[in-house]
């Protein structure tokens, strides 16, 4: 007698005696009514441990109401049809109904010694459930399809009366001009420059952008007794195709939340945003079709190999054959996971680096037009943050890039244009260099000398430039800033080699400004 628990499963009499084709048609059409109802379901629950629960208690709740309640009905001649018709609508029932004239089939027929149900005398009632069952099976189909359009695509409940807009609504951003005529905030020249750029693109309809977005909000509203959450105060900004914009910022300015209504995860509180020409709020379907994603934390299934993660992602974007088996290897190869097996590996025994690899090797398969970014070189070693640079700007011949960082130095080699976020609005914009001429118009000058002779380089500081201005100091270390406009290199290594020979110089040095000042600067004074 076979012992494994597959063998007694297939032994017992309900599955052995019944019919294998009757029982396959309807498991079949059992388990796609309960993947519909999966479906309808989903668009009640917007967090996972409640939907678990809820699933819990229908699976448990309807095996107890079916054993204790509904099979007394079955089984009771003079409860009316109708109401047994009528509680099989509820699909846990109409499973339990039909279990319930197999197992019935099945134990008359271990008792006489015969066959159990055959399609020849499939009985009223497995008929009855089997027909609700598949017409309920299509109709929740609809249902969840027509639901999921009308929440989550954001689609007007009438839309398959509609003609579908968006044909018409590429590059034609006029249709949806909520332009801001009066910014209420005070706003920097360029952020205002920036927002009258896009303007313009909405007014011309013309607009070549990559990404362009119109005054965007977020704002989360309070729970649990917190107030409500400004994340994004009204950003507007406009990239062009090719660009790769960086968007720096202290945590919590709303980086990631700008992101996520990019990517259709969360939805704009007003204002409006278009990828290569077409809406977030009306066609993120075609969106999806033209941007990557590589998210701040590392969405990956544990039991795929990388390779299966790039071909389950290439195989979205529409790559198919010989295609999507090259663009998986590129893809492997770039971000260094082709080599020691390392693409057929299960993603569990996977590196923090390596997923994080796989995760941008992720957002670039299948060439999108536009690519977000979201902290891509976090925990990666500096070789692999150099290799991950390299795909980067490759990617950004083929299409615009929109990254957020916390490296200023990432910043600074990948990006054309930056963006300081400061408390979810735009603080300035403009490429690093001129950033770091607008913001940091002085040099740093540090000298280290024992502690008594700091009033003397205090004074040679000031004698180089009058408004010299002491930013930190520490047992002897002291740090100036310089305005450029009064300060000449020259006089500087000069008084320092005079101050050589008045009092021992430890260590000195002489910077210009760098994108952390400016940074630290912009965020400090914002
Ligand atoms: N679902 C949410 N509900 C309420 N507030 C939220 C929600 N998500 C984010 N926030 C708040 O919105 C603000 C912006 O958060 P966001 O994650 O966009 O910032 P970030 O710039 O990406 O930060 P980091 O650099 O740390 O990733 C934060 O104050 C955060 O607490």
């Amino acid at each position: 007698m076979p012992q494994t628990l597959s063998n007694l499963l297939i032994w017992l009499n309900f599955f052995r005696l019944n019919d294998y084709s009757i029982q396959l048609v309807f498991f079949l059409i059992s388990i796609n009514l309960q993947i519909s109802v999966a479906f309808l379901a989903s668009a009640m629950f917007s967090d996972v441990k409640t939907a678990t629960v809820v699933a819990y208690i229908y699976v448990f709740g309807t095996g107890l109401l079916g054993i204790f309640l509904f099979q007394f009905f079955l089984e009771d001649p003079h409860f009316p049809r109708g109401w047994i018709i009528a509680m099989e609508l509820y699909p846990g029932f109409s499973l339990y109904r039909g279990l319930y004239e197999l197992s019935q089939s099945a134990f008359a027929a271990d008792y006489r010694g015969v066959n159990g149900m055959r399609w020849r005398d499939f009985g009223d009632g497995m008929k009855e459930v089997t027909c609700i069952m598949l017409i309920e099976w299509l109709l929740l189909l609809v249902s969840a399809f027509y639901i999921d359009q009308i929440t989550y695509s954001s689609k007007h409940p009438l839309f398959f009366f509609l003609q579908s807009p968006s044909k018409n609504k590429q590059h034609h951003y006029s249709s949806n001009k909520q332009i801001s005529k009066f910014v209420v905030e005070m706003e920097k020249p360029d952020v205002c420059q920036e927002r009258e750029k896009v303007e313009q693109y909405l007014l011309e309809s013309t607009g070549n952008c990559a990404v362009l977005c119109n005054n965007l909000k977020k704002v989360y509203s309070g729970k649990d007794g917190n107030p409500q959450k400004l994340a994004v105060r009204g950003l507007s900004l406009a990239l062009p195709q090719g660009e790769c914009f960086g968007m720096l910022g202290p945590n919590g300015a709303g980086k990631t939340s700008f992101i996520n209504m990019m990517t259709g995860i969360i939805k704009p509180s007003s204002g409006s945003a278009f990828v290569q020409g077409l809406d977030i709020l009306t066609d993120m379907d075609r969106i999806y079709t033209t941007i990557g994603v590589c998210p701040q934390h590392d969405l990956l299934w544990d039991k795929l190999s990388g390779r299966e993660h790039l071909l389950f992602y290439g195989r979205l974007k529409n790559l198919k054959g010989s295609v999507l088996t090259q663009a998986v290897e590129e893809s492997l190869r770039s971000v260094n996971l082709f080599h020691g097996g390392n693409g057929d590996k299960q993603v569990r025994r996977y590196s923090g680096g390596m997923k994080r690899r796989l995760s941008v090797a992720i957002s670039l398969i299948g060439n999108p037009k536009v690519v977000y970014m979201d902290e891509p070189s976090t925990g990666l070693d500096p070789a692999s943050r150099k290799s991950l640079w390299d795909v980067v700007k490759r990617a950004k011949r083929k299409g615009a890039i929109i990254l957020t960082t916390h490296s200023m130095e990432e910043a600074e080699v990948l990006c054309d244009r930056l963006g300081i976020f400061v408390n979810g609005s735009l603080q300035c914009i403009g490429n690093p260099k001129e950033l770091k001429g607008r913001y940091g118009g002085s040099y740093v000058l540090t000298m280290t000398t024992s502690k008594e002779h700091e009033q003397e380089v205090e004074e040679l500081v000031h004698r180089i430039s009058k408004n010299a201005k002491k930013i930190y100091r520490t047992s002897g270390t002291q740090k100036f800033e310089l305005p450029k406009k009064e300060t000449k290199i020259a006089e500087v290594f000069q008084a320092v080699e005079k101050a050589k020979k008045m009092f021992p110089v430890v260590a000195w040095g002489l910077a210009d400004t760098t994108l952390e000042d400016v940074f630290v600067k912009v965020a400090q004074t914002s």
